[in-house]
């Protein structure tokens, strides 16, 4: 394997005095230089969180050499560990219905290089937008789902997960609830963008919903996926000013762009590994 530009490690392990001074160390020791560091102590739960970048352009290790140096300081410390090679992009599949502002948004973002990531192809439960992804040259492909055939849908997902050779599904307003089985297979690795300021107006009409209640401001939560609708841990959110002259239709409009940057953004730091998962929560170490 060729060696390594720069490096990225995250972690958690249960708190206790010395760890950075011992990650830094073993990292010192072997002349790597530190570029970016933050750190996160969860009190509550006594659990420490860290992102560490490094420059390894003087070594001319490989990451799995990286990885086994690392390995004694993971053990002994009992770590939830990733150590990454920085240039790596992720591979992600995307998934969508019928709504197309996330879609059309993400893959601009892609297009114009401000999304580092590898789209390995788009899936739909809906022909429409076939049109759309093939004109930005990327594989379309159409899973018509019912309830009947969910599970072989899924395993057509998946499959197409593996070919592709992506860690990571993007949900961009696609309106199918994945099962149990669908969310234990991608877990930490399923984000969803829902169309409301979580935890407020679940489900799939939210906007509806926040018009009903009298609203005076709309968001939009991104989140890891999880059997239990709407209550992955949140990765990002975002909120817009409304009032009571917005009609549905309105607030629908509005929160088509939230959307759409919590969307990106959510994707963009969980491609970085910045997202580390705490629970049923996130501590997300963000420029
Ligand atoms: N296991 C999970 N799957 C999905 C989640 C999730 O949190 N966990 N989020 C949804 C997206 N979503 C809200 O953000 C959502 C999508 C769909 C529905 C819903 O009730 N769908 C109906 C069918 C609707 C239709 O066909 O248009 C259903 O599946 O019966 C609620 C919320 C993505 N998947």
């Amino acid at each position: 394997m060729s060696a390594v530009r720069e490096i990225i490690l995250k972690f958690s392990c249960e708190d206790q005095p010395g760890i950075v001074a011992n990650v830094a160390a073993l990292f010192a020791a072997q002349g790597f230089n530190i570029r970016e560091s933050q750190q996160f102590e969860d009190v509550e739960q006594r659990r420490f969180f860290m992102r560490t970048v490094l420059d390894a352009t003087t070594q001319q290790l490989s990451l799995d050499e990286i990885k086994a140096a690392f390995l004694p300081v993971a053990r002994r410390y009992a770590m939830e560990w990733e150590l990454v090679d920085a240039d790596a992009r992720l591979k992600v599949l995307v998934a969508v219905s019928q709504w197309d502002h996330c879609l059309h948004n993400l893959l601009n973002a892609w297009k114009q290089g401000s999304l580092a990531v590898d789209i390995v192809g788009v899936v739909s439960n809906h022909d429409s937008l076939r049109n759309l992804v093939e004109w930005y040259q990327l594989p379309f492909h159409h899973l018509p789902i019912s309830a009947d055939t969910k599970l072989q849908q899924e395993q057509q997902m998946l499959a197409l997960m593996e070919a592709g050779g992506a860690e990571c599904l993007v949900l961009a307003r696609y309106m199918q609830i994945l099962s149990d089985a669908m969310c234990r297979a991608l877990s930490g690795r399923a984000i969803n963008i829902h169309h409301s300021f979580l935890p407020g107006f679940k489900g799939a009409r939210p906007y509806h919903q926040a018009y009903e209640r009298g609203v005076k401001l709309i968001g939009a939560t991104a989140h890891y996926v999880t059997a239990d609708l709407d209550e992955g841990p949140i990765i990002e959110q975002a909120v817009e000013r409304v009032s009571h002259v917005n009609t549905p239709e309105e607030l629908t409009a509005i929160g088509r762009d939230i959307e759409s940057i919590v969307l990106n953004r959510a994707l963009r730091w969980h491609a970085e590994h910045r997202v580390l998962l705490n629970g049923h929560k996130t501590v997300v170490f963000s420029r």
